[in-house]
């Protein structure tokens, strides 16, 4: 409501609503002609003076009201989201950090190999009949030959949250040469695999309301005849192929965590994206026919994504984390794979580094304080994500053939050696129960905490709202001269701003920008120790995660999720202005058609570079290679 003076027709909002309603100078005669009186200031100004302050005054309290009800949201939540992963976590530990599922492939429509199955599937056992003698192996999860994608996937998906939640994953399949490693992780058109649908699922979770934001970006790699190959790389023409394609380093930082040295990440936006890109890489992957599978995977195929959250419920602090889903080459009997000559040393190569893989698990379920990850590539390269804290998934894949029970013994036999110590075998029913029953509290837990994390998210976003609309009246009211060019801008938005000035700049910008500003719009004590906290973590962390994570400290000063999107857009853009140069030569030949998803850091080791036309082109293929080839 406004009300317009006399003398200077100027409008003033009125506080609670009240309207003035006399125009006439309050405590004033209006009768009185009294000259000396006229040239005093009128009364009515001194009256819409104290109206006006008191208005102010009461805005600015409204304001700082807001900002107090948002940061004891914010509060709330933070401690709900960690009771929430407390339960998630406990919940996985009692399942076990190594959890070990087995998957019986289905006969095939070629196969005409169906005479006796020497395979059962009881109650998460697999039972294998051969010569009159019967062996049990159990498991948590066993996927019968008549289970679907989906089927696995229902029991994958809880790791899912883990990721989100800041823990490394790794995801394996595992097994014989030919028994659907391939297909239970990348699946087919009509029925995808586990990689596709994890990949939609953290963009469906990121997408739920929350005050954490996430970007994702995925690197590709497989491990060759002990090498390292990036399959995100450059396409083959390029002369940057060679050298930047093969054998790459691994990078251990102080911290314990692993990079390598150029490998390619390419942040994805969204499923369609990240859809491309995991298809541009699966092509490159060196595969081979044997006389096991047509197109046996020569190789272990990785692919990892990183996981990046930042937001106010992590208090200022920006978190990163690994998804690593892997086809492990498959395991053989090189005599009977027909094996000669290079696939051959391929054969050997596989066998070593998951031999190598089998002694990582053991030494890490069995606590040992040596754990030899050194002994292959690949267990280099997954260190960070099978140790401490992390969840691993493991999923066994065997034959349904009678010729195969011999793998198939040994593939089981390794899944024992995997699983966790405090695996059910080890357990009473009594004790089963117990678990059981513990799960479920937890479970209940963890939905009431989530479900308090989403109404409390609704409330931030309403306080939010409110507190842009009454900053900007703030602004419009009071300064509008001095902010008219930056209007709608808030403070806080040119603090983010300053993020993307190059940082000698910053304190200088910083403080004029405080100087200048009503008591609410400076910085309040807990916002001042929790940047310097962050500033301090940036400065201890390692060097790959540092220009990320001075962003993401930024944006936890932000006050609304609009302006997070905001601050996030011109961050970005101003990340790919700066980089444009470096992903065009990184990116050598790949067109680069919408470079919104330009990675908002760099993780130095590794090259970052810019979608291309999400087209799919033709196969590169260019390990991709038949047994006849080579005769
Ligand atoms: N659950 C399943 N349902 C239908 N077909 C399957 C299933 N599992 C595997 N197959 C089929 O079996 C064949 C071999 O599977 P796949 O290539 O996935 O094996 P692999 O274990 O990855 O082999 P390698 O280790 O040699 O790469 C493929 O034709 C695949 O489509």
């Amino acid at each position: 409501m406004f009300i317009s003076t006399e003398d200077e027709n100027m409008s003033l909002p009125l506080a609670n609503g009240k309207v003035l309603e006399s125009s006439s100078p309050i405590g004033s005669n209006p009768d009185s002609n009294d000259d000396e009186s006229s040239k005093e200031i009128p009364s009515t100004f001194t009256d819409v003076n104290v109206v006006q302050e008191d208005e102010k005054f009461q805005l600015e309290q409204r304001i700082l009201n807001l900002e107090g009800e948002i940061a004891s949201l914010r509060h709330k939540e933070r401690y709900l989201d960690e009771k929430r992963r407390e339960a998630l976590n406990k919940i996985l530990d009692i399942k076990g950090c190594i959890r070990v599922f087995s998957r019986v492939r289905p006969f095939l429509p070629t196969d005409k190999r169906r005479t006796h199955q020497p395979i059962s599937v009881e109650s998460e056992k697999i039972v294998v009949r051969s010569g009159g003698s019967r062996k049990e192996f159990e498991f948590d999860k066993v996927f019968p030959q008549e289970s679907i994608q989906e089927n696995v996937f229902a029991e994958v998906e809880p790791i899912i949250g883990s990721a989100l939640d800041g823990h490394n994953v790794c995801i394996l399949a595992y097994g014989q040469t030919g028994t659907g490693k391939t297909y239970t992780m990348e699946g087919s058109t009509q029925s995808p695999g586990i990689i596709l649908r994890v990949l939609q699922e953290l963009f469906h979770l990121s997408s739920l309301g929350s005050s954490i934001s996430f970007t994702f970006s995925i690197s590709m790699l497989e491990v060759y005849l002990g090498s390292i190959r990036d399959l995100l790389a450059p396409r083959p023409s390029s002369r940057k192929y060679t050298t930047s394609r093969c054998n790459l380093n691994i990078q251990t930082d102080p911290k314990g965590s692993i990079e390598i040295d150029g490998l390619t990440e390419v942040e994805i936006s969204n499923f369609t994206k990240a859809k491309w890109w995991y298809h541009k890489g699966r092509r490159v992957r060196s595969t081979s026919w044997t006389n096991v599978n047509e197109t046996s995977s020569r190789s272990h195929c990785l692919t990892r994504i990183s996981i990046y959250r930042y937001g106010d419920a992590l208090g200022g602090k920006g978190e990163a984390s690994k998804l690593w889903m892997v086809d492990l080459g498959g395991s053989e009997r090189l005599l009977k794979t027909g094996a000669t000559g290079q696939t051959l040393d391929e054969g050997r190569a596989i066998n070593l580094s998951l031999s190598a893989l089998g002694d990582v698990i053991a030494a890490l379920r069995r606590k040992r304080a040596h754990v030899p990850y050194r002994n292959s590539k690949l267990t280099q390269v997954l260190k960070d994500s099978l140790g401490d804290g992390s969840k691993v998934l493991m999923v066994v894949h065997v034959s349904p053939y009678e010729e195969d029970v011999g793998e198939t013994t040994c593939s089981c036999t390794f899944a024992k050696r995997a699983r966790a110590a405090e695996c059910n075998r080890e357990l009473s029913e009594e004790s089963k129960k117990q678990r059981e029953k513990r799960i479920a509290e937890l479970e209940e837990q963890r939905k009431e905490a989530e479900a308090g994390c989403t109404e409390l998210n609704t409330q931030i976003q309403k306080a939010e709202f409110l507190l842009s609309e009454n900053k900007r009246l703030f602004m419009r009211k009071y300064q509008p001269l001095e902010d008219e060019e930056t209007f709608p801008i808030t403070p806080k938005e040119n603090v983010a701003e300053v993020t993307v000035t190059p940082r000698n700049s910053e304190k200088g910008l910083k403080t004029n920008v405080t100087n200048s500003v009503p008591r609410f719009m400076s910085s309040t004590v807990a916002s001042r120790i929790r940047e310097t906290t962050a500033e301090k973590e940036i400065h201890s962390r390692p060097k790959s995660l540092r220009s990320w994570a001075r962003s993401s400290m930024q944006i936890s000063g932000s006050q609304s999720n609009s302006f997070d999107h905001r601050f996030s857009t011109q961050l970005r853009t101003s990340n790919k202005r700066s980089r444009y140069s470096e992903t065009h030569t990184i990116a050598g030949d790949i067109k680069c058609n919408d470079d919104s998803d330009i990675k908002p850091s760099v993780l130095p080791q590794s090259k970052v570079i810019a979608p291309s036309d999400p087209k799919p082109k033709r196969p590169l293929a260019h390990h991709r290679r038949r047994m006849s080839d080579l005769l």
